[in-house]
């Protein structure tokens, strides 16, 4: 397993081991073990599942605010998305400051996301499939978004207007959203 920390901290890219034979591969997506030894040991709670059937769909930015906030470790069991983090920490650093990387079921990257951060993604494919382990359970009443175009991310051209659920084409934009998290 590859564990590599990103421009923002907190921020992790992990490659698990692929072991590769006749039938396919095998690997440990996730071992609270190995992580722990390489300096991640957030315990995670609930692991969820979602499948967008259109490429160029957007799912976020969203966030639980404390005391329900989440970390979240996330991976593309089918298909290719451009995953991004965008720190909103009041008085961090890097407030404000935006990370993305493409994960894919080819790739098998996963992405570790703090507490404090906004995540979200595009699909660059159809039918494909994010899983991410949440370190809280979900709590509704502590839900939020900011609106995905908002915060200068450089996001991944496709061909049409973005797939948005009410609730994200609604959210409000970066500059007017007050923050919740601390440094
Ligand atoms: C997040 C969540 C949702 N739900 C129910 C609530 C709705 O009836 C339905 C769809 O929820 P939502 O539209 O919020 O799903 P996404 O737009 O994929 O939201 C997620 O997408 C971004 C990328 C995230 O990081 C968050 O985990 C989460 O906000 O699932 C649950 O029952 N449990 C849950 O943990």
């Amino acid at each position: 397993m590859v564990v590599e920390e990103m421009n923002l901290s907190g921020v992790f890219l992990i490659t698990p081991k692929r072991f590769g034979d006749e039938r396919g591969f095998f690997a440990e997506s996730w071992n609270m073990r190995s992580f722990a030894e390489r300096g991640i040991d957030t315990e995670f709670v609930q692991d969820n599942h979602s499948l967008s059937t259109s490429e160029g769909t957007v799912r976020g930015l969203h966030f639980q605010a404390p005391p329900h906030a989440q970390a979240k470790l996330v991976r593309c069991g089918r298909g290719r998305i451009f995953d991004v983090a965008v720190d909103i920490r009041r008085g961090s650093p890097t407030y404000g400051k935006w990370y993305g990387v493409e994960l894919s079921f080819e790739n098998g990257k996963q992405v570790l996301i703090p507490e404090g951060f906004l995540h979200g993604f595009m699909t660059l494919e159809p039918g494909s499939e994010i899983i991410y382990k949440c370190s809280d359970y979900y709590a509704p009443e502590c839900d939020g978004a900011v609106r995905w175009d908002s915060c200068g991310i450089d996001w991944p051209l496709v061909s049409h207007d973005p797939v948005l659920s009410g609730k994200d084409a609604a959210a409000p934009v970066f500059s007017e959203f007050d923050t919740p998290f601390q440094y």
